[in-house]
């Protein structure tokens, strides 16, 4: 697709979308534009008489009458400019929060690969920072656009109503802008696609530092990042003002190529008056409007630049638009019909891109009993737990909750069967309460504090200022692990799902909290499917079956004593976890 066809296939979404609807808006802010337009025009007009009627025949009694005129011009000028400036402005900003608003719900559709793929920071500067610097071009440039082009028209009619040679005469040079200008808006878009690049990469640094600014500290990195970020900062500056260089030097050429039109016209039209030709009074009224000209035309220029750049981050918000969550099969139940029936793996084969993690693996997790998953590290355990709550699709096999296929379903049908408890659960900056609320939105407020008793929250959150309601803080910042692994579990406990996945749920707490939480849990898996994966055996000792798996397989199978007794896989994991 050629770069024309592209920018204009990104404007016309951009209008039809989001601009087309705010139309009404838009055209009374245009009628003012062009009101403030013919203000100039109105304005030149009344030099005329004032040079030749008034101060050259020395006519008084005119003077109040040209006064009141110019002055009523300046008056429509600020009235429209107000109007047509706040219309603009509402415009830009409601388009841009509701690009933010679609960006944000698009990337929340998007599959856990492409944001493996692409860093927070990265994203966090698209939805914002992408989009903020469309709202500039909006709001700023797009009033430009309207008002000076009015303008400019209604200058260059007064200036060809005086003298239409003298006005070609002007713009002979034009021609000689066509070429730079195509090369210096190339030029401009390319810097400014790679300053904005700069610009996410900067964040994504950033949130990298906030994110790890403990292990900064504890391994005195804080120089070391310091002078990375310097690294991208320089980066970015250089970006930055290249596509500053290059937008101020448009602006140069126009006013080199005025500098050619000007002389061209002091040359021709001091013949004529000296010739007596024309009036003193028409080639100044010529000079200014022309001298006035050249300001929208700067303008217009600049806007041209602007343009580039704001095509530059429409880009990068379409390359968020065009991204599709993975085909999946179109969902056909509504619901899961035996939700507490086994749970199968029959032949799963899964790849993270070209890293094979699970190969032909089988197994079943018998309905309404704890099945747990040990193995060493990198197994593809917390892999299982992803394809079952539809995180990742499994590129062959299938995985069946009580004989139905959970392909039938739609992901958040089925995760409505699910409560998930692992050490990447989030803790949002909400208090407390609300953190476990997150587990049934719509759960009275009773539930909620029961749930926070019985995973033993209630326990230090008594001890906050504000108990319960004691924020979390940043990513649940403000507590310890095993406070933060106990809210979690009280969220999971709301949820009440038939199905119960615990990875790692309690290996952050101490002996005694897990003896209690893990007493409670055994209480509360009673009747529901439970699938534990944990590093600390004595968690799996007693339940119903254990899975051992290596290297995405299934290695044994069996209880804890019958895994003993086969003096395999388990039995050395045993001995090595137990020394
Ligand atoms: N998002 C990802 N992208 C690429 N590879 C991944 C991703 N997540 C996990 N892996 C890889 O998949 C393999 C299995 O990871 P998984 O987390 O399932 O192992 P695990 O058995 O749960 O390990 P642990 O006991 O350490 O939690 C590992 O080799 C890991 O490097």
């Amino acid at each position: 697709m050629s770069e024309q066809a592209s920018s204009r296939q990104l404007l016309s979404q951009l209008w039809h979308k989001y601009v087309k609807k705010h139309r009404i808006k838009l055209t009374i802010a245009v009628f003012f534009m062009l009101l403030e337009g013919a203000a100039y025009w109105v304005f030149v007009n009344q030099l005329r008489p004032l040079f030749d009627s008034i101060f050259v025949a020395g006519n008084e009694a005119k003077i109040w009458g040209v006064a009141l005129a110019i002055f009523g011009v300046f008056m429509v000028r600020g009235f429209g400019s107000f109007i047509h400036r706040s219309l603009t402005a509402k415009t830009g900003i409601e388009v841009v929060s509701e690009l933010q608003q679609d960006l944000t719900g698009h990337l929340l559709k998007l599959d856990m690969d492409y944001f493996n793929k692409n860093s927070p920071g990265g994203l966090i500067e698209r939805v914002r920072g992408d989009t903020q610097a469309l709202q500039a071009f909006a709001s700023t440039t797009l009033i430009t656009l309207g008002r000076d082009l009015s303008s400019f028209v209604a200058l260059l009619i007064a200036a060809i109503n005086i003298d239409a040679t003298w006005t070609a005469i002007l713009f002979v040079g034009v021609p000689l802008l066509i070429l730079p200008m195509q090369i210096l808006q190339r030029l401009i878009r390319n810097q400014s696609r790679k300053a904005r690049q700069a610009s996410a990469n900067l964040s994504t640094r950033l949130d990298e530092i906030f994110h790890g600014i403990k292990a900064i500290k504890l391994n005195n990195l804080a120089d070391h990042e310091n002078e990375r970020f310097a690294d991208g900062l320089s980066l970015f500056v250089k970006r930055q003002l290249n596509a500053a260089y290059s937008k101020n030097a448009m602006l140069s050429t126009i006013e080199i190529v005025a500098g050619f039109g000007f002389v061209a016209i002091i040359y021709f039209g001091g013949q004529e008056i000296i010739a007596g030709e024309k009036t003193a009074g028409e080639f100044i009224t010529f000079f200014v409007a022309i001298a006035m000209l050249l300001d929208p035309l700067r303008r217009l220029a600049s806007i041209s630049g602007a343009m580039q750049g704001a095509l530059a981050n429409l880009e990068r918000i379409q390359t968020i638009f065009v991204q599709t969550p993975m085909e999946r099969p179109e969902p056909v139940a509504e619901k899961l019909n035996n939700p507490l029936g086994d749970i199968c793996f029959d032949n799963v084969t899964f790849s993270y891109g070209d890293v094979p993690v699970l190969k032909n693996l089988s197994f079943v997790a018998p309905g309404g009993k704890t099945t747990a998953f040990v193995g060493p590290s990198g197994a593809g355990k917390s892999t299982l737990f992803n394809l079952l709550t539809h995180l990742e699709i499994p590129a062959e096999g299938n995985i069946t909750i009580g004989g139905q296929n959970i392909n039938t379903l739609d992901a958040s049908n089925l995760r409505k069967e699910l409560a998930l408890v692992n050490q990447e659960s989030a803790l949002f900056d909400e208090s407390i309460l609300d953190n476990i609320k997150l587990g049934d939105v719509s759960s009275d407020p009773d539930k909620v504090v029961e749930a926070s008793q019985v995973a033993l929250v209630s326990q230090f959150a008594d001890e906050m200022p504000e108990g319960l309601h004691s924020l979390a803080g940043p990513r649940g910042s403000n507590l310890s692990g095993g406070q933060r692994q106990r809210v979690i579990i009280a969220r999971a406990l709301l949820r009440d799902a038939p199905i119960l996945l615990l990875d790692e749920a309690t290996s952050a707490l101490d002996n005694q909290t897990e003896k209690r939480i893990q007493a409670l849990l055994n209480e509360i898996t009673a009747n529901k499917t439970t699938l534990v994966i944990a590093h600390r055996l004595t968690t799996v000792m007693n339940s119903d079956l254990i899975h051992v798996m290596q290297d995405g397989r299934i290695v044994e199978s069996g209880t804890h004593a019958e895994l003993m007794a086969l003096n395999g896989h388990y039995k050395a994991l045993h001995a090595t976890l137990e020394k």
